[in-house]
């Protein structure tokens, strides 16, 4: 008998099977309901003129001097002004003159420190009205939950590292492969066949710790539950977090990042038309891969972007198209293109890879003084990060010399990103940004109040073991 099959499948969460139906389907369900009830449910309070509406925002006009129907993907509208501020759909499609996005100094600046007293205490307000006393025991109510979202925030840890486990695949059961991971409530154990010199076999332990290890067994709502969700409502304050997903090529990355960002951004609203009411909250999207060193727009035909870094140091993506959203449709139409959009190519070892590391941004801004005539400014952000496949790195044998030059972009931005995480693990004041593009542009991602969660993903076959061991010795803090 195996030894994975004398083992009890022993495991750290114990739920339901969910990849039964959607396993070993490359088209596998990529945009899951949430089942979340710590927040409360969604209800459209039609803030923004109709929860059909999303608006397109870029430095050079204002945020909603466009507005369009999410019913058809975004880059084929473009939209005219009208009277009451918010858009006409027009013929014209490619209207949109690239804009400036400037991360930090024009309308993704923290707005200036708002004690929580302050912000919770104040009145609400409308857009273009006074504040309305009426709403001032609904307010109490937000007040209270927002307390509580400011404990919560306290004890959300600044950098969790969470790793998965996927099931054995088709392929790899073909092959008879073993599955050499056990896993028992936060800690890991690999087990690795060597050969002594007299040719015996023998089987090496390796044991990890980390905050959180999720089996085979675990869905994807509960990868939601265990990773972003407890960062979504300190996006409110003045918190920017990055998530990302690491791991060799068909590890899983891509599977457990997809549904993230839509999960995230139900509950986002949910907080904006609830507990956040009337208080002049709005949600941006945007979304851009990095690829070869160079940065590329998923939401506008993958226009090529540069990045440029002002005189006070801070990061500008110019071109960078961002979208006001609303609504959860009009997020997963966003997601959805840019996914269609982003790159893959054929290696050795995947022809599926993505070789690309997607980013998608979710931006939480509020107008200062809540003049809607102001741009408004970045409250905080939530940056879902897929990365190329890791092996990328030493991809320099079987290919050609643009999949080599690739690779090794590849592995200088995660070796650059583990040196960062490293770097705020210990406190140290200097951050190595600038140790590739991934980084810099992350940059406002890792100063000040920041959180990071690393999903490092992981196969479990005996074919994979060596990747395994890289994977989890990256994630290794
Ligand atoms: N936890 C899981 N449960 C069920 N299926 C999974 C799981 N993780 C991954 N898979 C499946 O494994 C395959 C490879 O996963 P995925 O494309 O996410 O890998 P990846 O790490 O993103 O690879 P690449 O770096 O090449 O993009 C997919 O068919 C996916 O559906």
């Amino acid at each position: 008998m195996s030894r994975q099959g004398q083992r009890s499948g022993a495991t750290g969460v114990h739920h339901n099977r969910q990849y039964s139906e959607h396993y070993l389907d490359a088209s596998s369900k990529w945009f899951n309901n949430s089942s979340s009830n710590h927040i409360p449910p969604l209800q459209d309070y039609n803030l923004y003129g109709g929860g059909g509406r999303m608006y397109r925002s870029n430095a050079q006009r204002s945020f909603n001097e466009y507005c369009l129907d999410p019913s058809t993907p975004p880059r084929s509208y473009a939209v005219k002004k009208n009277g009451n501020g918010y858009g006409e759909e027009d013929d014209s499609p490619r209207d949109f003159s690239p804009g400036l996005l400037d991360l930090h100094s024009f309308d993704t600046e923290l707005l200036p420190q708002i004690t929580s007293s302050n912000l919770y205490d104040s009145e609400p307000y409308i857009f273009g009205k006074q504040p309305v006393r009426a709403r001032a025991s609904e307010n109490n109510v937000s007040n209270s939950v927002a307390a509580a979202d400011n404990v919560k925030s306290s004890n959300v840890a600044k950098i969790k590292v969470v790793v998965r486990k996927r099931p054995l695949n088709k392929k790899e059961t073909a092959k008879h492969e073993e599955d050499i991971i056990d896993t028992v409530s936060n800690s890991l154990t690999v087990h690795e066949t060597k050969l002594k010199v007299d040719l015996t076999q023998y089987v090496e332990k390796h044991e990890f710790v980390f905050d959180a290890v999720l089996n085979e067994e675990v869905t994807n709502d509960e990868v939601y539950r265990e990773t972003v969700e407890p960062i979504v409502p300190i996006i409110f304050q003045r918190t920017k977090a990055t998530c990302f997903a690491y791991g060799q090529t068909g590890s899983g990355k891509t599977y457990t990042m997809k549904p993230l960002p839509l999960k995230a951004s139900r509950d986002i609203l949910r907080l904006m038309h609830h507990t956040y009411r009337n208080q002049g909250f709005q949600l941006f999207v945007s979304f851009f891969e990095i690829y070869g060193g160079k940065l590329f727009d998923l939401l506008n035909d993958r226009k090529k972007l540069c990045m440029r870094e002002d005189g006070k140091q801070q990061v500008c993506i110019v071109g960078l198209q961002e979208y006001r959203v609303s609504d959860v449709e009009t997020i997963k139409e966003l997601i959805e293109q840019g996914n269609a959009t982003r790159s893959t190519g054929t290696t050795g070892a995947n022809e599926e890879s993505s070789r690309s590391h997607a980013i998608l941004q979710l931006a939480i801004k509020r107008s200062v003084d809540g003049n809607v005539s102001k741009p408004p400014r970045v409250v905080g952000k939530l940056s879902f990060i897929d990365l190329a496949g890791s092996e990328r790195g030493a991809d320099t044998t079987d290919n050609d010399k643009q999949t080599r030059i690739e690779g090794a972009e590849i592995n200088k931005s995660l070796l650059a990103l583990k040196e960062c995480i490293r770097a705020l693990d210990n406190d140290q004041g200097h951050i190595p940004f600038r140790g590739s593009k991934l980084t810099e542009v992350l940059r406002d991602s890792f100063v000040g109040n920041s959180r990071t969660v690393m999903i490092s993903c992981i196969s479990p076959s005996s074919g994979s073991c060596e990747h395994t061991l890289n994977t989890l010795r990256y994630a290794d803090r």
